[in-house]
């Protein structure tokens, strides 16, 4: 198997410590170098409690041209992560970009440069596998039950509300669900927000409490019944199989792919 070169933007971050971890331990990748806003030049082992000698870049164009990765694995922030696409496909890199927080005009945008760039790029919200069957049963039962709520619940360090997920999960819904009010025609919330946000009828609430990592209920509702699918990632090693699987499918496309079920059966 030939070795892909990753290099990976974030590599301090909660998830860029495993994705660190991954990449250093899978004999067919190799870290290249790792993006990050601080420490110009030094070895991760140096800045940080790592064992990894890949040398940190403050400076993307510079880490590129210097270390001429085929992919890149974006755990930043919304903000950065836009940034950071944009100029890997700039590159002729491969973006593999976990980061959330994206609009539908930024995908829009992202998608249009691919396409010119004619490379392969993975935008995936959630890389657990149990999250990506969360969703697609999510799916599975909007056929049959109309009424929905989802209840996204994460760690209270999050910049993004709703979750990637959770919005995903309203789009894949969506996709199968004609569009409809939900709950009685005159209701009023008393208190703003109460409700949480709508996406074609369908309400999100984002709960941020420390202690949670990553979890959501998809809450479904019949007549005399509801339904509930639930997923909880305990841990962030919990994303890492994801992680792995989009580095090697990204080598292969030339497309940009936006969610991780378009990749398994
Ligand atoms: N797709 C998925 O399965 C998952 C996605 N996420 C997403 O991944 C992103 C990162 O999440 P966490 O690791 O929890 O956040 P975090 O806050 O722990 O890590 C973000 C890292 O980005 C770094 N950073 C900020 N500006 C930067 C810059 N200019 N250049 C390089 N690095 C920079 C920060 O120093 C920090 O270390 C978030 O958008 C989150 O929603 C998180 C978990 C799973
Ligand atoms: O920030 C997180 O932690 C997570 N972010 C992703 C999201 O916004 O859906 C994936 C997972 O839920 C963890």
């Amino acid at each position: 198997m030939e070795t892909i070169k990753i290099v990976i933007a974030g590599p301090r971050g909660r998830m860029g410590r495993e994705a660190v971890k991954l990449v250093e331990e899978t004999a067919h990748f190799s870290l290249a170098g790792v993006i990050d806003h601080k420490y110009e030049g030094q070895k991760l082992s140096e800045a940080d409690d790592f064992n990894s000698d890949a040398i940190i870049y403050t400076d993307i164009e510079k880490c590129f041209s210097e270390t001429k990765p085929d992919v890149l694995i974006d755990l930043t922030t919304p903000e950065i992560g836009k940034i950071h696409t944009k100029k890997a496909l700039e590159y002729g890199v491969r973006p593999v970009v976990g980061t959330t927080g994206f609009s539908e005009a930024d995908l829009k945008e992202l998608e249009e440069l691919t396409e010119n760039r004619g490379i392969g790029a993975i935008i995936a919200p959630n890389f657990a596998i149990g999250a990506i069957l969360m969703m697609k049963f999510s799916q599975m039962a909007a056929k049959y039950f109309s009424d929905v709520e989802i209840l996204e619940m994460h760690h209270d360090q999050k910049l993004d509300a709703p979750s990637g997920t959770g919005l995903k999960t309203a789009e894949m819904i969506s996709m199968v669900r004609e569009a409809k009010e939900q709950g009685h025609p005159n209701e009023e919330e008393t208190l703003k927000g109460a409700r949480g946000a709508n996406y074609q009828g369908i309400h999100v609430h984002s709960i941020r409490l420390p202690g949670l990592v990553a979890h959501q209920e998809v809450l479904f509702g019949g007549d005399g019944q509801t339904l509930s699918i639930r997923h909880d990632s305990f841990n962030r090693a919990s994303f890492m199989s994801g992680v792995k699987l989009c580095v090697e499918q990204v080598m292969k496309l030339d497309v940009l792919v936006y969610g991780l079920e378009n990749l398994i059966d």
